[in-house]
């Protein structure tokens, strides 16, 4: 096994904690987590004068040094508690602590469907008033995978096929996955995020069980995503 592999294993943690703890902790990170990502955009779009930036600035300088005063040296990794409730909180998509996600909280059937209707911001810019091919890449990525997990057959992703049709508008939108089949330790998810005029982006992923995961019966390396 690679030192990466081993580092990537240590990041799998099942830490026991209560359904009741994991609810006050999403309850106290959520907003947190909710007031940062419209930090984000609010930086982004201010037109203040320079006194009120410099003063912004300074407050939040002080909240950094706050929240620093005990800090994981992270990433914050893949967690599940007691009760066997999954916890991919650092999940640039969709992590509840990660102000960067959108973020997408994903709906799925165990027959290995997902759909997710959410909204990306101004943040999530690439052309002018448009998606970031790349942020769309990261929803649909997010999304299959989702599919793949939910049907009991997750894996990492191996290849993401992506044709992007018509371009995709900021505000709100909608992705959705299904799962075509599966081929061993391949799983073939296909799907597509849409905004009001119809279908943006077709997406195929072939999501992979790792060579490390495969055969073990912990639920810490047999869900790698
Ligand atoms: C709910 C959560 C959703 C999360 C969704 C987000 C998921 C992610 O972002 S994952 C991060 C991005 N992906 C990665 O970093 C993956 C990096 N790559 C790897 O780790 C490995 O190359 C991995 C796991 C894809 C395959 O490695 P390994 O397990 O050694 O594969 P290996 O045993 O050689 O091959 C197994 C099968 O897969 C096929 N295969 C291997 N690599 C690929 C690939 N990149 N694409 C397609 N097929 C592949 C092989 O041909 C073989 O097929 P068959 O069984 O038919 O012979």
């Amino acid at each position: 096994m690679t030192d990466s592999i081993a580092r990537q294993q240590l990041l799998y943690v099942q830490d026991q904690a209560s359904d009741d703890e994991i609810a006050r902790q999403a309850e106290l990170y959520g907003p947190l987590t909710d007031s940062v990502r419209e930090l984000i955009e609010v930086a982004l779009l201010t037109e203040v004068d320079d006194p009120e930036v410099r003063a912004a600035l300074e407050h939040i300088e002080s909240a950094k040094r706050l929240l620093r005063q005990r800090i994981n040296p992270g990433p914050y990794g893949v967690r599940w508690g007691a009760s066997g409730q999954k916890r991919a909180w650092g999940n640039a998509a969709a992590g509840l602590r990660n102000a960067v996600a959108p973020p997408l909280i994903v709906e799925c059937d165990p027959d290995g469907r997902a759909r997710v209707d959410f909204h990306l911001g101004s943040a999530y810019e690439g052309p002018a008033g448009l998606t970031h091919g790349g942020v769309s890449a990261l929803v649909l990525d997010q999304v299959l995978g989702a599919a793949a997990e939910a049907a009991g057959a997750p894996g990492m992703t191996g290849t993401l096929t992506l044709r992007y049709r018509r371009p995709t508008p900021l505000g709100a939108l909608h992705a959705e996955a299904r799962i075509d089949r599966v081929e061993g330790v391949k799983t073939i998810v296909t799907g597509h995020l849409s905004g009001p005029d119809g279908v943006c982006v077709e997406a195929e992923g072939v999501f992979i069980l790792p060579r490390w995961a495969r055969g073990k019966d912990s639920a810490a390396v047999s869900d790698p995503a």
